[in-house]
């Protein structure tokens, strides 16, 4: 990139061949000579904004190879509705297929197919327009940047979005009406989009027990958002979402979308792909609705794939109550704590910002749910490296397994301590000794381990021992501490091997070299010596690095 044009000065296509994306660079280029349509120049600039995420990409590693299965979603007919004989029935699958999937389709819906259309060709008009029009404009007189595409925050690949959307809330307080065609038809839409949503919404309600007044009364039209979607064909597709996985932040989604296959939704721990059923309507169960129903309706996660060649245009729209609004869960003991829309919002927005993607509901877990939890194995957390501060609100934990953990909390309810692989954790935290009820240490491969931890010996309810006996200048203490343990059963030292000057420490007298069994067993008596174990001890066994003894 020293000689030639500035890489912001160059086309797309010259943008893409500089990043050493050749062949898609190649294909650009001769569909748009083939097309010399003006829709390119209406694409946004991906590859000039995100240039440095392209640079940066592993050389292979995408989520093409995935094979992913089709399915049909759920299908409702919601003209049975006004079916006397068949309400119930119908009522009865859209809260099945809420719980048991947070997705569905719905037909005979009411809202007329010519609304459909026309919008539909308004927004094509509308991301027709070249970028920097859209860029630059405000949308319709819409408050607010209606227009995004991208993903501003991402940092890498996997968190860019290959998308640009018009955001438009329907809040009344908008710009000097306008009555262009488009604005007229998005109100028509969303007017119907709101009924169809309100219905929803109701039976939903009433599937808990409720009236649905809540809701009704905290989602008026004006504090929902309709979105217009379009996806432009994306030469790497096999690199980059057209929508990064998520979940809606709403109560309730109500999804057009055209017949371009590309939504996926994660079922069972794997994705599976939506087919387009022309005519239908998708629902999803969003966050907010999740929490209200105290997780009965599922907010599942979902993600649109990118198209090498086709573009993609969807609607959606979005019930949210106002930013005010409380969700507290229906039914008890409730699995999230109380907390307003806005401070939910903030928080996805800081998530994203910080960490490039939403947490969610997870942030919201109440406490009191885990009141009863007695083990928490963490032995799988590879990234896990300190214990949240909430963990002392775990008030029934017992037995806690941890692996990569190197700062522990002090938790004076523990009855069984177990860390395993952790080779950076060097000492414990003086506190430790407060755990006062423990009765089980086992501390094994953690490396840099050199002694066992001071204060130790308090724990007098100790019975079952094993680890870190990396014995150096201070072994006779570390043995010493064992000796006030007058409960202690079972005692296993492992990684005998480092030791300093045998003369000044008499009970560490053995060697990496040892693996003489003779010469091991008479060590051990020595040992055993400096240990002066308890009477109780029943096991004790003792391994360095070439021979292992048990007694
Ligand atoms: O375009 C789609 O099919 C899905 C859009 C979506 O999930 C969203 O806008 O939140
Ligand atoms: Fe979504």
């Amino acid at each position: 990139m020293s000689e030639g044009p500035p890489f912001c000065e160059l086309k797309e296509a010259e943008r893409m061949e500089a990043l050493g994306i050749v062949s898609e660079a190649q294909e650009l280029s001769q569909s748009l000579a083939d097309r010399r349509s003006t829709m390119i120049d209406s694409n946004p600039p991906f590859f000039a904004a995100y240039g440095s995420l392209f640079r940066s990409r592993p050389a292979a590693g995408n989520h093409e190879a995935e094979a992913v299965e089709e399915c049909d979603l759920p299908i409702v007919d919601l003209s049975r509705l006004s079916d006397e004989l068949q309400a119930e029935q119908c009522k009865r699958e859209i809260v099945t297929a809420a719980s048991a999937w947070g997705f569905f389709q719905i037909v005979n819906h009411g809202i007329p197919n010519g609304v459909l259309d026309r919008l539909r060709a308004e927004q094509v008009r509308a991301f027709r327009q070249p970028f920097k029009k859209k860029a630059d404009e405000k949308f319709l007189g819409f408050l607010g940047d209606s227009y995004r595409w991208g993903a501003p925050t991402a940092t890498s690949l996997k968190q860019l979005s290959w998308l640009e959307a018009y955001h438009i809330p329907l809040s009344s307080a908008t710009h000097p009406a306008t009555t262009s065609t488009c604005r007229c038809v998005i109100e028509e839409l969303s007017s119907a989009m709101s009924r169809l949503a309100d219905r929803l919404m109701g039976i939903l309600a009433e599937g808990l027990g409720s009236d649905g007044s809540y809701i009704k009364d905290n989602c008026k039209r004006n504090t929902c958002y309709l979105r217009l979607n379009r996806y432009p064909p994306c030469p790497v597709a096999g690199e980059v979402f057209g929508l990064v996985p998520h979940t809606d932040s709403d109560f309730l989604t109500v999804l057009c979308q055209d017949d371009v296959i590309g939504l996926q939704l994660k079922k069972g721990g794997r994705w599976i792909a939506v087919r387009p059923n022309p005519g239908t309507l998708i629902i999803n169960v969003g966050d907010l609705f999740q929490a209200w129903s105290n997780g009965l309706y599922k907010s599942v996660e979902h993600r649109v794939m990118s198209n090498p060649r086709l573009e993609r245009f969807s609607v959606a729209y979005f019930v949210c109550p106002s930013k005010e609004t409380m969700i507290e869960s229906s039914a008890r003991p409730a699995i999230y704590r109380k907390f307003s829309f806005g401070e939910y919002r903030q928080q996805v927005q800081q998530d994203v910002t910080l960490l490039g993607y939403k947490v969610g509901l997870t942030r919201f877990l109440a406490s009191c749910s885990l009141k009863k939890l007695q083990i928490l194995d963490l032995g799988h957390c590879k990234k896990l490296r300190k214990l949240p501060a909430q963990i002392h609100k775990l008030v029934n934990l017992k037995i806690l397994r941890l692996a990569y953990c190197t700062q522990l909390e002090r938790l004076v309810n523990l009855l069984v301590l177990e860390i395993e692989g952790c080779p950076r954790l060097q000492s414990l935290h003086d506190s430790f000794s407060d755990m006062e009820n423990l009765t089980e240490l086992k501390m094994m491969r953690c490396d840099s381990l050199t002694g066992m931890p001071r204060g130790v010996g308090k724990l007098s309810d100790l019975q079952k021992v094993a680890g870190w006996a990396a014995v150096d200048g201070h072994g006779s203490a570390t043995f010493q501490y064992l000796q006030t343990l007058i409960n202690l059963e079972e005692l296993r030292l492992q990684n005998l091997k480092s030791m300093s000057d045998p003369e000044d420490d008499p009970t560490a007298k053995l060697h990496e070299t040892v693996d003489d069994d003779v010469e091991m067993a008479f060590l051990l008596l020595q040992i055993l010596e400096g240990l002066r174990p308890n009477p109780t001890l029943e096991k004790l066994e003792i391994s360095c690095a070439t021979t292992t003894l048990s007694l």
